[in-house]
């Protein structure tokens, strides 16, 4: 979708509401257009000393107050189509995001997003009040030349003489400040994603002693904004000042016309009167190059809230999964990433109900391995297929409620740590607290002055603890595959041991995906998939695999020595 149906689409979501403002606004200009040939025909009725002049001043002064009534309803009824235009882009936006799920943080960098969210978004959310006010401002210059035309022909031909002039200054604006727009609203997501960048990694710059130079990081798109700030200055510095130089010789040339129509009797003291104000509304461009200077800005959001929406949203299909317990299986699977392939050629059958541990070098493609199991990333070739359905022919309920994640880090989404664990499904609270004690977390929770009820924002955890929640969200939710993608790693030795045996004994009817950076939860898998350089090395037991010394030394065994695996070592020392 364009930037400029975007805007339409947002208009449309105003609908009452904008078609209220555009009639207010027209009628505004009506009575605009209606004012000076009333004042002037009242200034005749005075001059002649007609009987009926107080009845035309009270028609000037009910016309006046009928315009103080427009400008006001005009005033609340544009503050409200801005806020349900960008209310209504924001929730767009968002739902979009969350349905091209984890792949739009990787084309936008998060602190872009936001940018884009919370600053364009306000941005294109006025487009449609100011496209209607701006389609209003224009029937007061068209309309003024027509009343020029019926006091005085001469009067619009002198007009229409200048006005290509002031047309052509309008079409000059709005190109130059499209331009520096464009790019002043680009300077400004860069900045918003270093900043969040920082944020993010506010500990480890503390650690390194490296605030100044990531100030220095931060702020240096900052003098590009300053340029592009100063350039759009000068640009509507520069409109102001040749249309204020053009338009009051317009204006001049007007009443210059209809003076000398006086003289000859062609024109009475109150059409003249008329006419000065009519050149001044038809010479008005003041109020359209800041309606244009809205819309310009509008349009150079919408389009990069455009750029956000036209990242192809995850697609599911309509099958369900028929009976059966998770077999998992990875059909040439290849992917690319920045150009590079990282993940190669990879076949692989994990029979239903099996633990499958994946172990590989840093950088192996073992995340990606675990995120394509479960439709958190697609291949760009091959497929993978859960109990004999390809995963892209799912619906997205059927895959999210047949795969349970856990994760490094996992995030704490929901109200309550209660919620955290059961978010996603409607658990009762002893299915959380089952779930919890499976994980290890519920000694903790409990220890918390409000328990499961804490606030997840409240609430002091620590790395291990964060991990442990993450892990009792993956158990509260039944599924035929759980994948866990280094979702141990903070966990003390005896605390994974203990997850580790209660999770990989024998189970029924559930397939475990394991991405181990230990050898002892490698170990206890059934069977190992060994990963390097993206493609599958080997798949096969622990045992088996220790002894090549190539195996051994993903864990940082010396590769020379077979002796007993690491693995047993853990085990001994806990
Ligand atoms: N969005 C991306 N853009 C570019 N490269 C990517 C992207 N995602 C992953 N990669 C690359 O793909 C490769 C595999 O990444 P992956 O996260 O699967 O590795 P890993 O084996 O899990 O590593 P680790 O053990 O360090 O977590 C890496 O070289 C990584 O740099």
């Amino acid at each position: 979708m364009s930037g400029d149906r975007l805007l339409r689409a947002a208009a449309r979501h105003s609908g009452a509401h904008l078609v209220a403002l555009g009639a207010l606004a027209i009628l505004s200009a009506a009575g605009h257009l209606l004012l000076p040939a009333a004042l002037g025909h009242t200034l005749d009725q005075l001059l002649t000393a007609r009987p009926d002049a107080t009845r035309w001043v009270l028609l000037c002064v009910a016309l006046l107050a009928a315009l103080a009534v427009c400008d006001a309803g005009e005033e609340i009824l544009t503050g409200t189509v801005h806020a349900r235009g960008a209310a209504w882009l924001r929730a767009s936006l968002i739902r979009h995001v969350l349905a091209v799920g984890p792949r739009a943080t990787s084309r936008f960098a998060p602190g872009d997003l936001v940018a884009r969210m919370v600053g364009n978004a306000a941005h294109a959310g006025i487009g449609p009040a100011t496209a209607a006010l701006l389609l209003a401002a224009l029937a007061a210059p068209l309309g003024a030349v027509v009343a020029l035309g019926l006091i005085d022909l001469w009067l619009a031909v002198v007009f229409l003489a200048g006005a290509p002039v002031l047309a052509l200054l309008l079409r000059a604006f709005t190109r130059a400040s499209s331009d520096c727009l464009t790019r002043y609203q680009q300077v400004q997501g860069d900045l918003a994603a270093r900043l969040a960048e920082a944020v993010g990694g506010a500990r480890t710059i503390a650690a390194a002693g490296t605030a100044d130079r990531e100030r220095d990081r931060i702020l240096r798109p900052l003098p590009e904004l300053a340029r592009q700030g100063h350039r759009m200055w000068q640009v509507q510095g520069r409109a102001a000042a040749q249309t204020g130089g053009v338009a009051p010789l317009l204006q001049l040339g007007v009443v210059a016309t209809a003076g000398l129509q006086l003289a000859h009797g062609r024109l009475t003291v109150g059409e003249l009167f008329a006419a000065s104000r009519y050149a001044v509304l038809a010479a008005g461009v003041g109020v359209l190059v800041g309606y244009l200077s809205g819309l310009v800005r509008a349009r150079t959001a919408g389009h990069r809230l455009a750029e956000v929406l036209a990242e192809p949203a995850t697609e599911y299909g309509d099958r369900e999964l028929p009976p059966g317990t998770g077999a998992l299986t990875f059909r040439g699977v290849s992917v690319q990433r920045a150009g590079r392939t990282v993940l190669s050629g990879v076949d692989l059958r994990v029979p239903g109900g099996a633990t499958y541990a994946v172990a590989g070098a840093s950088g192996s493609g073992k995340s990606l391995l675990a995120a394509l199991a479960g439709r958190l990333a697609d291949p760009d070739e091959g497929e993978v297929l859960l109990d004999g359905v390809p995963l892209r022919d799912l619906t997205h309920a059927q895959v999210r409620a047949a795969v349970a994640y856990a994760f490094e880090r996992p995030a704490l989404l929901g109200d309550t740590l209660a919620g955290t664990i059961a978010l996603g499904a409607d658990l009762p609270r002893d299915a959380v607290v089952r779930a919890a004690r499976s994980a290890h977390a519920d000694d903790f929770v409990r220890r918390l002055p409000r328990g499961y009820d804490t606030p997840c924002a409240d609430a002091p955890l620590s790395g291990g603890e964060v991990q442990r929640l993450g892990l009792a969200r993956a158990f509260a939710h039944d599924g035929r595959l759980l994948v866990l993608d280094d979702a141990l790693s903070s966990l003390d030795t005896v605390t994974e041991r203990d997850i580790a045996e209660a999770l990989l004994g024998p189970t029924t009817g559930r397939t475990r995906l394991i991405v181990a950076h230990r050898a002892t939860t490698a170990a206890r898998a059934d069977q190992v998939v060994w990963l390097a350089d993206g493609r599958v090395c080997a798949v096969g037991p622990h045992e088996e695999l220790w002894q090549l010394p190539a195996y051994r030394k993903v864990f940082g065994h010396p590769a020379g020595e077979s002796g007993r695996g690491p693995g047993q070592e853990e085990d001994l020392r806990a």
